[in-house]
């Protein structure tokens, strides 16, 4: 569904005031309207070692400058793979908005299918597949993930998704971005990629889940057993290990809690390790921080190139933008990038879900199914369907109109 255009006569509703790009962070909404100007490119290394993207970029800044604004930005999406274009534009317009009042309750919708496109059958056999890599090769982590297709009665509204999901995920960095003609990517991501601002760069990578319980003292033993978890801390120390390892570079003192502790989304717990730097070049940019980041373990895997290989042989489908990042980046090089998970693509009536977990020797491939399932459930609440997952089987689940 991703290269489709969109069937004639359908058209993302939404209102006028709706922005073509929001991104929210700490209880304030970044809202970015119009396009100056695009600067689609593939942020490769090769992007990033010649400078010329960074010269282009930094022209178009000053044309905007010289237009009287005093500080642009650049805003958009960045794909999982590299060498695959990025959605980065300079908007016309910004303005920001308290995200707790842009936030709404979600639209009735009625769904008409649920589509497992990936089956549980052939994730559990990826998964059995990635622990006999384990075994067999120096991959140690790898993060599969699978599409939902949800499909709608009429048009979803970006614009109406992007105010629920403030609602239900107020902590989040919830986002709406323009990907091609009639597409928009939307999701309220827990994790941080990178912040940069001024000197002083944060980065909050998550992995090790279990599903949040509605009792309390469920909860803490979810939280005590996620601590205690040695399969869950090696799956976690490997992403705080490679963002340590692409930061040490940049930044001195870099600082790294010894252990991680738990946070909770309205959806999961994860083990997390919040990372803060000086930099110790304050000129390096949010995005050439990102870049630098970029897959971390958190969603794709150790050692990076294996973990790739496997996942374009395991997978079975196209991530796409699924697994990159979203974000803005101001003039100076300050910005934020959040990883583009908890997130579905919207075109018409069709939204493809995605969720992914990170699979390590020790992992089992049913718990990682459930895990999948719980991590969809931040979309799936929109629709109040969360508890209604397709059957085991790969067919299409027709839900009742
Ligand atoms: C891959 C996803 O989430 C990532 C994987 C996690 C894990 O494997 O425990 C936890 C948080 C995220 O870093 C996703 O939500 O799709």
């Amino acid at each position: 569904m991703d290269v489709l255009p969109l069937p004639t006569g359908e058209r993302p509703p939404g209102g006028r005031s709706d922005p073509d790009f929001a991104f929210a962070s700490r209880g304030r909404v970044l809202k970015a309207y119009g396009v100056n100007e695009r600067l689609d490119v593939a942020l490769d290394d090769r992007s990033f070692a010649d400078g010329r993207w960074e010269e282009a970029l930094d022209r178009a800044f000053r044309r905007r400058k010289a237009q009287g604004v005093e500080n642009p930005i650049l805003v958009g999406t960045v794909p999982f793979d590299g060498r695959q274009h990025a959605r980065l534009f300079i908007p016309d317009h910004c303005d920001y908005e308290d995200a707790g009042r842009m936030a709404a309750d979600p639209d009735p919708v009625a769904l008409k299918a649920i589509e497992e496109t990936v089956g549980r059958n052939a994730f559990e056999a990826a998964v059995t597949q990635a622990i006999g890599l384990f075994r067999d090769t120096a991959l140690k982590k790898v993060v599969l993930s699978r599409p939902l297709d949800v499909e709608a009665r009429e048009a979803f509204a970006p614009g109406r998704l992007l105010r629920a999901l403030l609602r239900q995920n107020p902590g989040a960095h919830v986002f709406a971005a323009p990907v091609a003609y009639g597409q928009t990517l939307v999701g309220a991501s827990p994790e941080l990629l990178i912040r940069k601002t001024g000197r002083t760069v944060v980065s909050n990578p998550l992995a090790g889940s279990a599903p949040r319980s509605p009792s309390a003292e469920v909860e803490r033993q979810r939280t005590a057993a996620l601590l205690a978890s040695t399969k869950d801390r090696t799956e976690h120390r490997y992403v705080v290990d490679a963002v340590c390892a692409a930061l040490a570079g940049h930044c001195s003192p870099l600082s790294v809690p010894d252990a991680p502790s738990v946070i909770r989304t309205p959806t999961m717990l994860h083990l997390s390790t919040e990372l803060t730097g000086e930099l110790v070049d304050p000129t390096v940019s949010s995005l050439r921080l990102a870049h630098a980041l970029h897959p971390t373990p958190a969603i794709c895997g150790t050692p990076t190139g294996l973990a790739r290989d496997a996942i374009d042989r395991l997978e079975g489908y196209a991530r796409n933008w699924y697994g990159g990042m979203v974000g803005w980046m101001d003039s100076r090089g300050n910005g934020e990038w959040a990883l583009s998970i908890r997130c579905g693509l919207v075109q018409g009536r069709h939204l493809r879900l995605y969720a992914g977990a990170g699979v390590v020797a020790d992992s089992d491939p049913a718990a990682e199914w459930e895990e999948t399932a719980a991590k969809l459930t931040t979309m799936l609440n929109l629709f109040g369907v969360a508890s209604a997952q397709p059957s085991n089987t790969d067919l299409p689940v027709e839900l009742a109109s």
